[in-house]
């Protein structure tokens, strides 16, 4: 099944296509890694998609009114900055209001899916912690966490990894890869190109306001597209732990 589809999709910033005529539809149990060098385009695509900026084409998402659109999709910027000094427990909260109506409190279903996001997150200890006294890797942990707890079909991340320690890292990866192997749609903007060898299903990779390449891992990363696309050379390898990438030189 089919969470999200773009057909025809161009966005404009400033005088420039960003993205021209981009086609892609991401399925039920897909994790895709949207990669990219810096200003390719990613986050445009993302937040174009969820119809937080103009564009041209159609957005499956973008198409569907706001409410129905926050049931669907949940997006966690790159931004991870909280703004108010609430609990950890309430940020997580908020995840849940699309699915209440107005003035309602969460009930049991919020709660167990509120607990459930923040033990993916490793925050059971910090639930009454107010937030913004959180360290900067923290605060995206509980961010991501809010993310889960919206239990959408379609979860989209702009560079989740960034600024978490390695195991905060792998742990986040495996946790997008359940969430999408229990049949949720994933789509991440990542840098590091490690963590989308190994955890993604599916590399799509953004160049020159188009799609570069798109498919599996191992079938992306290839010393062409590294040296063309992203300007580096890389040991790309299937081991017994997945497919590895590691970046050795810039050419
Ligand atoms: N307000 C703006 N006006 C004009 N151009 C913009 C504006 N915002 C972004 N851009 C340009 O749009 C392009 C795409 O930006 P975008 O943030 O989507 O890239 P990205 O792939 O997410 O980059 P990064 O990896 O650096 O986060 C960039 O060239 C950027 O300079």
């Amino acid at each position: 099944m089919s969470e999200f589809t773009l057909s025809d999709f161009s966005v404009a910033r400033g005088p420039c296509d960003v993205l021209r005529d981009i086609d892609l539809t991401v399925g039920a149990g897909e994790f895709v890694g949207l990669l990219g060098p810096n200003g390719a385009g990613k986050t445009t695509l993302m937040r174009a998609a969820l119809g937080m900026m103009p564009h041209r084409g159609r957005s499956t998402l973008s198409a569907l009114p706001v409410a129905e659109r926050a049931r669907r999709a949940a997006w966690l910027p790159q931004a991870r900055e909280i703004g108010w000094p609430i609990s950890v427990e309430d940020v997580v909260t908020l995840g849940r209001l699309p699915h209440l109506a107005r003035g309602q409190k969460p009930g049991g279903a919020d709660r167990a899916a509120i607990d459930k996001a923040l033990a993916r997150m490793g925050l059971e200890g910090f639930r009454t912690r107010i937030a913004t006294q959180l360290s900067g890797g923290e605060q995206a942990r509980v961010l991501i966490a809010r993310a889960l707890a919206q239990d959408t079909p379609l979860l989209m991340a702009d560079e989740p990894a960034a600024g978490l320690d390695p195991a905060h890292q792998l742990g986040l990866m495996d946790t997008l890869a359940a969430e999408a192997a229990r049949g949720r749609s994933v789509i991440a903007s990542l840098h590091d190109l490690g963590l989308a060898a190994r955890y993604c299903t599916r590399l799509v990779v953004l160049w020159q306001g188009g799609i570069a390449a798109d498919g599996p891992p191992q079938e992306v990363l290839t010393p062409d597209l590294l040296a063309r696309v992203f300007q580096i050379r890389a040991y790309v390898r299937q081991t017994d732990d997945g497919p590895i990438c590691q970046p050795l030189g810039v050419v």
